[in-house]
């Protein structure tokens, strides 16, 4: 079953359309990384997801289901917005209270097990706390609703690597303990090379690029050779093309394999290939590469 499904889902404000013809499924069990450049659709994707946006166009599934605002549809989803909402006022003690008291499945030990990880006082107020200590109670929250499906906008943002460790393993024990899928938005795309296995690569509102990461990584290579390379890269393969006067380099569609005399190809990393398919917003689904034969020869 898949966690979240969407289907030709747009979202207007206005005349810009922040969301368009988006059709994406996340598979149940996954960690999916959300990316794509500032503006992109991240933040409204997820926000039709939970119902705090209502679409223009199309339709969200959660858990199988279209999302409502029943209690049974909430308690089965966490959100944690980018801004992090607390009770500014409360203490951390009061605010793991009030989860219990909001929640029917919350886990009060789980919740405060994380708490207690991240060296926040249980007596401090949350306006006395800092951005990133915010940022993990909310998350410590999100954890202990023990929802089927946690969606966390930019819940690395403001911290420090070694909480951004911290977090993602709990992300990932969470996974593996109950079953939860997360999808969560960053741009820190080195940090969920480790543990997301899915990605959404959304540009201008579109989705660029779904799927799993072996799959994405193991369609696509990195080719380097020289500058005359780029004129023998077949039409519509190419996704990046870096070129000087001694040398090409490029992130193309298909598999690693060997190259052509003078022409080195290897496997692309993620972050290499979520750089590229930034860079080049137009690139969505692009048919196998092969480098063509020239007058030259064949270079593959
Ligand atoms: N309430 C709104 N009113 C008008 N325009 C909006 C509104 N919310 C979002 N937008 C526009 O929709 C587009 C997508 O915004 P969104 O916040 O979803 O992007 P994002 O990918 O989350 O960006 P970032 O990485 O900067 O947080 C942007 O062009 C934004 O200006």
């Amino acid at each position: 079953m898949n966690a979240l499904e969407t289907t030709g889902l747009g979202r207007r404000f206005g005349r810009t359309w922040a969301l368009r013809d988006c059709t994406l499924a996340v598979p149940a069990g996954r960690v999916a990384a959300l990316v794509g450049s500032n503006g992109a659709g991240k933040t409204t994707l997820l926000h039709l997801a939970v119902g705090l946006l209502k679409p223009t166009h199309g339709q969200v599934r959660v858990n199988g289901a279209v999302f409502g605002r029943r209690g049974e549809d909430l308690a089965r989803v966490a959100f944690v917005a980018q801004d992090k909402p607390l009770f500014a006022s409360f203490t951390v003690e009061e605010m793991l209270r009030f989860g219990r008291a909001a929640n029917p499945r919350f886990d009060t030990a789980l919740a405060r097990t994380r708490v207690r990880t991240y060296d926040i006082p249980l007596d401090r107020k949350v306006r006395r706390l800092s951005g990133g200590q915010r940022t993990l109670l909310a998350l410590a929250l999100a954890l202990g609703k023990r929802a089927d499906l946690l969606l966390l906008d930019e819940p690395l943002a403001d911290l420090d690597p070694l909480a951004r460790r911290e977090v993602m393993g709990a992300l990932m024990s969470a996974v593996a303990e109950s079953g939860a899928t997360v999808v969560l938005s960053s741009h820190v795309v080195a940090d969920l090379a480790d543990t997301c296995d899915y990605l959404v690569l959304l540009g201008r509102g579109r989705v660029q690029m779904s799927g799993d990461f072996d799959e994405l990584t193991d369609s696509h290579c990195v080719l380097t050779g020289p500058a005359d390379l780029a004129d023998r890269l077949a039409h519509g393969t190419v996704v990046q093309l870096t070129r000087t006067t001694r040398q090409t380099t490029a992130l193309v569609r298909g598999a690693h394999h060997d190259g052509a005399p003078g022409v080195s190809s290897r496997a692309a990393s993620l972050e290499e290939l979520v750089l590229a398919y930034m860079h080049n917003q137009e690139a969505t689904v692009l048919p196998r590469p092969s480098l063509v034969e020239t007058d030259r020869g064949s270079a593959a």
